[in-house]
């Protein structure tokens, strides 16, 4: 098996060397930054660490799930591609893992891990998203399958990371699904349910056949709502109709046409922005090109996220090492990005002004530091 790609080279400038004094510098400031990650999947973000143990757990069972774990070190081998990847090799990974993903054991495995993982990066407050499914190998439903991911949670030994689920629809959903799920979300909304995602491969489903109106309906009962919006080029009809639905934030935003850019900035709808994964999966074509840029120019309020850490290797203080690196960005700013994004969170104030207390007692001590040395 081929070994394991490392995250991203995060190149050193003569900006990064005078403001963070080395690239060593710059990650260690961008790990120990406070940060709140809004877009990851779970089952793209299982380190893997983990998934090689779940596949070796799987492997010495029985004969059925021995074939699930094979599928889920082709993943792991596939983990190793990058030069020739496209986004369209990407969701024909997901059947993998979900072998090994589909019962309430393997499911509190994985949120541990995976929470725990983003803890040690330094994020303090985690949205975590995934797309409840049926198994009837393990009798596992939609159902279980949430209840199994808020139980995680709630049992999850990182104590310094604050988690809320958001409840993802599948593009290629029904638009019974999409409601049943809605359906669910509301029903576990106190329990640490706070919005509805639409995710899935951009390529397949219709935005307007399917989920759509069970969105309508979740933003109705007071969820919050994220959508994957323009991820790949020529859906601007698409892109029109999901904003129709006035969605609170939206994942990538890469392909906007002008009226649907107008749009977005001049209503403020925070975007998730997933550097490494954009470029990784080729929608973008390089970090220098990346829609970003002209977001942070424009002050349009920009989340940096992983959207998929278990594979495409970039930690969350990879992606601000990148953004500093590329743009010229100094402590201040990535720390500002870092606290802005907290206005985009989807839980309520109170936790807004938590996390507002902890980030600027971070900003006290680091910054008066640097004044005093
Ligand atoms: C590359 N960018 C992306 N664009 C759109 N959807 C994505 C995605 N990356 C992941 N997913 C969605 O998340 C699911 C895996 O996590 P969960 O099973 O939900 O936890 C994938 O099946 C896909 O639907």
């Amino acid at each position: 098996m081929s070994s394991h790609s490392k995250a991203p080279v995060v190149p050193s400038n003569p900006f990064i060397e005078q403001e963070f004094g080395s690239v060593e510098g710059l990650l260690e400031f961008c790990h120990r930054l406070p940060k709140l990650e809004l877009h990851a999947h779970v089952n793209g973000s299982i380190p893997p660490e983990a998934l090689r143990q779940l596949a070796e757990k799987r492997a010495s069972e029985t004969v059925d799930k021995g074939e699930a774990a094979k599928g889920a070190l082709s993943v792991l081998d596939a983990i190793a591609w990058k030069s020739e990847f496209d986004i369209k090799d990407f969701f024909p990974l997901f059947k993998h893992i979900y072998g090994l993903t589909n019962d309430p054991e393997s499911l509190t495995f994985v949120m541990h891990s995976v929470i725990t993982d983003f803890e040690n990066d330094g994020v303090r407050y985690i949205e975590l998203r995934s797309t409840p499914r049926d198994d009837p190998s393990t009798g596992l439903t939609k159902e279980s399958y949430i209840q199994s991911l808020l139980s995680a949670i709630s049992t999850s030994p990182a104590k310094n990371i604050s988690v809320k689920l958001i409840v993802s629809i599948d593009r290629r959903h029904t638009p019974e699904v999409a409601q049943h799920i809605v359906d669910l979300a509301i029903k576990y909304r106190d329990q640490g349910v706070v919005g509805i995602d639409l995710c899935g491969d951009p390529y397949a489903g219709d935005f307007d056949a399917g989920p759509k109106d069970a969105i309508v309906r979740a933003k109705a009962a007071g969820l919050k709502v994220t959508l994957h919006l323009a991820e790949i080029q020529n859906r601007d009809e698409e892109n029109r109709s999901m904003l129709s639905v006035f969605p609170d934030r939206l994942g990538h935003a890469t392909y906007m046409s002008d009226d649907v850019r107008d749009k977005v900035y001049k209503d403020g709808i925070p975007i998730e922005m997933c550097m490494t994964s954009n470029v990784l999966s080729r929608t973008v074509e390089s970090y220098e090109v990346h829609h970003i840029k002209q977001a942070l120019e424009e002050n349009h309020p920009s989340v940096l996220c992983t959207d998929d850490k278990g594979i495409i290797s970039s930690p969350l203080s990879y992606e601000y090492a990148l953004a500093a690196s590329t743009f010229s960005m100094t402590k201040r700013l990535l720390y500002d990005l870092s606290r802005r994004s907290i206005n985009a969170i989807f839980a309520d104030d109170i936790e807004k002004a938590r996390l507002a207390d902890l980030w600027q007692a971070w900003a006290d001590r680091e910054f008066s530091r640097a004044t005093n040395s």
